[in-house]
């Protein structure tokens, strides 16, 4: 039996980076580039107006007063340079013409005819956006490996991309396995339950910003399970649930190997998810996931979304964790590491988290009615008020609430 870390150095070790693809600039959305993405010209490409207002010559100014000679709209450009002594009434973002240093705005200067007044100070160079004050041709602006979110979107759109480079999507082919499973629509008979897990893992693959194929539902049957298996051999990764015990009609390994697959580990010295085996079928990774809901879903947090994100380009692939504050006392009386369920919030500048009750790992409202894991070591117990480091699953719980 491997633990949680040592079945996470071997998954990983063995994940490569996908291909690269061209998609459209804004298909590139929460994607890594492959590439350093270097400034083709200066933004802004000119000195330019910050304000709706009037440019002039700082050291020409006497008495506050100047003569408006002219308008400059956004998108036009003035050749002749300003008489000194003399403003244009400029709009935000169009050049600052020749002959002029500085831009007062609007609201701070009263007219006088043709003339105008500046009231209050005004700096040499106030309200002048420079030519590259946001990028200069030559910088590289987003590096290698950067996650692209929108701003960097918008930023590679001024850049002049159309389509940019990333890396493909992981395409994730998900079996389930079980007689008693029935596909959602149907109604559960006396000894049946419907396939959940297929779906929360698709979810979860989508979440990851992978592509999820499902393949459906294997009976029990070894010949069954070796010819759904071999459907999802043209995905980049498997992922099966169910029928990687010790039961009579466990024959997931027993597929694996069948179609000529090596398992690397079986059982992870964890709870839930001990049973998980990793393998490689035709160089594919393949995860058999214990068929538990809670235990399908907590080991692809652990094992199956690090591997997605890392196969994707990604650096950071782990989800973040931090300290919170135990409402209740925690006890782990068995002999595995427990990923505990809980209900992480937020009072005062401090995190606190309960549990979700009932850590059944067949109990999926352990997770709905949760955001976190914790991880209790075993035979432990750990009093309430204690401080404890949960793996947040996601952050919703942090964003502001709309006041009713
Ligand atoms: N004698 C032992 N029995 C079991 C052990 C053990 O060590 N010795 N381990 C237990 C643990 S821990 C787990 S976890 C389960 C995992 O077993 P399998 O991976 O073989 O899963 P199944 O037996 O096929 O199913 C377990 C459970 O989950 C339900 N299930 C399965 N697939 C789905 C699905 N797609 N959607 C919703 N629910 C599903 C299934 O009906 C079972 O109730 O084994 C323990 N047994
Ligand atoms: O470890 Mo099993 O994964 O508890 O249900």
């Amino acid at each position: 039996m491997v633990s949680i870390e040592e079945a996470q150095r071997i998954i990983l070790e063995q994940i490569v980076p996908l291909e690269i693809e061209k998609v459209t600039v804004f298909h590139g959305l929460n994607r890594i580039t492959p590439e350093d993405h270097v400034a083709p010209w200066d933004i802004p490409a000119a000195d330019n107006s910050a304000m709706d207002g009037f440019a002039f010559l700082h050291s020409s100014v006497q008495d506050n007063r100047l003569s408006v000679c002219g308008f400059l709209p956004a998108g036009e450009v003035r050749r002749e340079t300003v008489p000194p002594g003399s403003a244009v009434r400029i709009m935000t973002g169009a050049p600052i013409p020749p002959g002029c240093d500085t831009v007062v705005p609007i609201e701070d200067v009263e007219t006088d005819g043709d003339a105008i007044v500046i009231r209050g100070k005004v700096k040499a160079g106030d309200h002048v956006r420079r030519r590259g004050e946001d990028i200069s041709r030559g910088d590289v602006v987003i590096p290698t490996g950067s996650l692209l979110r929108p701003q960097e979107i918008g930023m590679l759109s001024a850049m002049g991309n159309t389509s940019l480079a990333v890396y493909r999507r992981t395409r994730v082919a998900i079996l389930a396995t079980g007689d008693e499973l029935l596909e959602p629509g149907a109604t559960p008979e006396p000894g049946k339950l419907i396939n959940s897990n297929s779906y929360s893992l698709a979810a979860q693959v989508l979440d990851a910003g992978g592509d999820p194929v499902l393949l459906g539902i294997a009976t029990d049957d070894l010949e069954a399970t070796c010819e759904k298996i071999r459907a999802g051999l043209n995905a980049d990764l498997l992922v099966i649930t169910g029928g990687v015990s010790v039961g009579d009609r466990d024959f997931v390994k027993a597929a694996i190997e069948e179609l000529g697959g090596s398992v690397n580990f079986w059982k992870v010295n964890m709870k839930p998810g001990k049973p998980l085996a990793y393998a490689t079928l035709q160089g594919k990774p393949v995860f058999a996931l214990p068929g538990n809901p809670v235990a399908a879903m907590v080991s692809f947090e652990l094992f199956v979304r690090p591997s997605l994100l890392k196969a994707m380009g990604h650096r950071r692939v782990f989800r973040p964790t931090v300290r919170a504050v135990l409402q209740e006392p925690a006890v782990n009386k068995g002999n595995r590491p427990h990923l505990v369920r809980g209900i992480v919030s937020q009072c005062d500048g401090r995190y606190l988290v309960s549990t979700t009750g009932n850590q059944s790992s067949g109990r999926l409202s352990s997770l709905t009615l949760g955001n976190g894991l914790m991880k209790l070591a075993p035979e432990s117990r750990i009093e309430s008020g204690n401080e404890v480091e949960v793996m947040l699953l996601d952050r919703n719980f942090e964003m502001g609430l709309l006041q009713e």
